[in-house]
């Protein structure tokens, strides 16, 4: 197992950075274009393992996908043509992969298997087997087919309307993507507002959606057409710098074309509530994306709380922020969090065994943590739980550590940047 011992460098962060592409708009856009007829390039494509999954599982359907670098050429038949593969599909660690896929393959006319890795394989897929069995999906698997592996005996799904149970963006695309394949209107209706990245991409491919409030309607029968685009930096990605920036002392960086979506930018409000000193510039659209530059300087930070509808927009972010709270005078609470147990790790667990470790007061709740602030963290060894997110906030930690910090099981972290430690080690100065 690979891990990496990081010493106090004491140094502070300065310079540019540019974020690798956004993961849930990478994975969105190789499935439209896969789905389209044509050629589609996207440029700025995250090479993170999640995200070549979903390629890898249009390859296995006969799509030609061409890879430079982050540039992938997508040239595709078209959903009519797309074709059975003889082995199961490979999810790997990838939830949004597996969540996407499974409304895709619902509803086309193949059958075919999916599995994930001993992670992917413990994670709920009930929440979106269920709802597509209402549109007469035949999607079989273990545990009630509630996990992976699944079967999927592809075929016409019929319209429904769905009331959401969980505030998912994953289940939320799911059930539209299986919409556009299916006949008659789809509706979606949010339990609270989820990232929109496919509602407000499906219009690029030439697909109709209707958004009113937290209902979204995709019409039947549509066949989404080829489209470029240009994927903007990771706001996920960026959290791990803002944070970083924010806590070391005397710190002034500034991270370049980062998606600025307001259903993702939820870090920057929250950081922003707890005093720090954030500047953003949006400069450009892609699509109806806006980008922007950030220029971000340590500060002291407060303790706040964070819950409620904010949550969905920061559901990625909450470990940096963990991490950030323990920074910041006083009490930190994170509430209505729950859906962090059922992420890569149980997060809320990993949160708390790792700051601890690290000398932080932090208690678990059902639903989040309470994190006593300020406290000087110490070092010492931590296991990332094999989640990109837990080993990338440990990484961070080892900024502010009194002595050496210890990451078990690094190799994560390519899941969704696998240029981390050279981004970070190239702002240290
Ligand atoms: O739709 C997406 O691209 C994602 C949605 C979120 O998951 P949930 O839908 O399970 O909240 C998020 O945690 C994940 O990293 C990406
Ligand atoms: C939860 C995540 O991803 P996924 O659900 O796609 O595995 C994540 O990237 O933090």
């Amino acid at each position: 197992m690979s891990s990496i011992e990081l010493t106090p460098t004491r140094k502070r962060l300065s310079g540019e950075l540019f974020v690798p592409g956004d993961k849930s708009i990478s994975h969105r856009s190789v499935i439209f274009s896969s789905l389209a007829e044509g050629t589609s390039v996207i440029t700025n494509f995250l090479t993170g393992e999640d995200c070549m999954r979903t390629v890898e599982a249009f390859r296995d359907m006969g799509v030609n996908i061409i890879q430079e670098n982050d540039r992938l050429t997508v040239q595709s038949r078209g959903i009519h043509h797309l074709k059975e593969p003889a082995h199961p599909i490979n999810f790997g660690n990838s939830g949004t992969t597996a969540r996407l896929m499974s409304g895709v393959l619902a509803g086309l006319p193949l059958f075919t298997t999916a599995y994930g890795d001993e992670s992917l394989s413990k994670r709920p897929m009930d929440r979106v087997v269920e709802p597509l069995s209402l549109m007469g999906a035949e999607i079989k698997g273990r545990n009630n087919s509630s996990l992976l592996p699944l079967a999927y005996n592809g075929k016409k799904l019929r319209s429904a309307k769905h009331n959401l149970k969980v505030k998912s963006a994953q289940v939320k695309s799911a059930l539209l993507l299986a919409g556009m394949l299916a006949e008659g209107e789809t509706e979606v209706i949010e339990l609270g507002q989820t990232r929109n990245h496919t509602e407000m991409l499906l219009p690029e491919f030439g697909v109709d959606v209707k958004v009113e409030g937290r209902s979204i309607k995709i019409q039947g029968g549509q066949q989404p057409t080829p489209s470029d685009i240009r994927v903007p930096g990771d706001i996920s990605s960026a959290a791990f710098f803002i944070v970083a920036a924010s806590i070391v002392p005397q710190s002034e960086l500034t991270i370049r074309n980062v998606g600025l979506n307001p259903t993702r930018d939820g870090i920057i409000k929250a950081m922003k509530q707890m005093g720090a000193d954030i500047d953003v510039q949006v400069h450009t659209y892609i699509g109806s994306e806006p980008v922007g530059d950030l220029v971000i300087r340590s500060s002291q930070l407060e303790g706040i709380t964070l819950e409620g509808d904010l949550v969905p927009n920061i559901i990625d972010e909450v470990p940096i922020l963990a991490l950030a709270a323990t920074q910041a005078k006083g009490k930190t609470v994170i509430k209505d969090a729950e859906e962090l147990r059922y992420k890569e790790t149980d997060r809320i667990a990993a949160v708390v065994e790792t700051l601890s470790i690290l000398g932080a007061d932090v208690e678990a709740k059902e639903d989040g943590f309470i994190i006593n602030g300020q406290t000087s963290l110490k070092g010492g060894c931590i296991d990332s739980f094999g989640d990109h997110r837990i080993g990338m906030m440990g990484a961070v930690a080892s900024l502010i550590c009194d002595y050496n910090v210890t990451v078990e099981n690094k190799d994560c972290i390519n899941i969704s940047y696998p240029s981390f430690f050279e981004h970070l080690n190239g702002i240290l100065n």
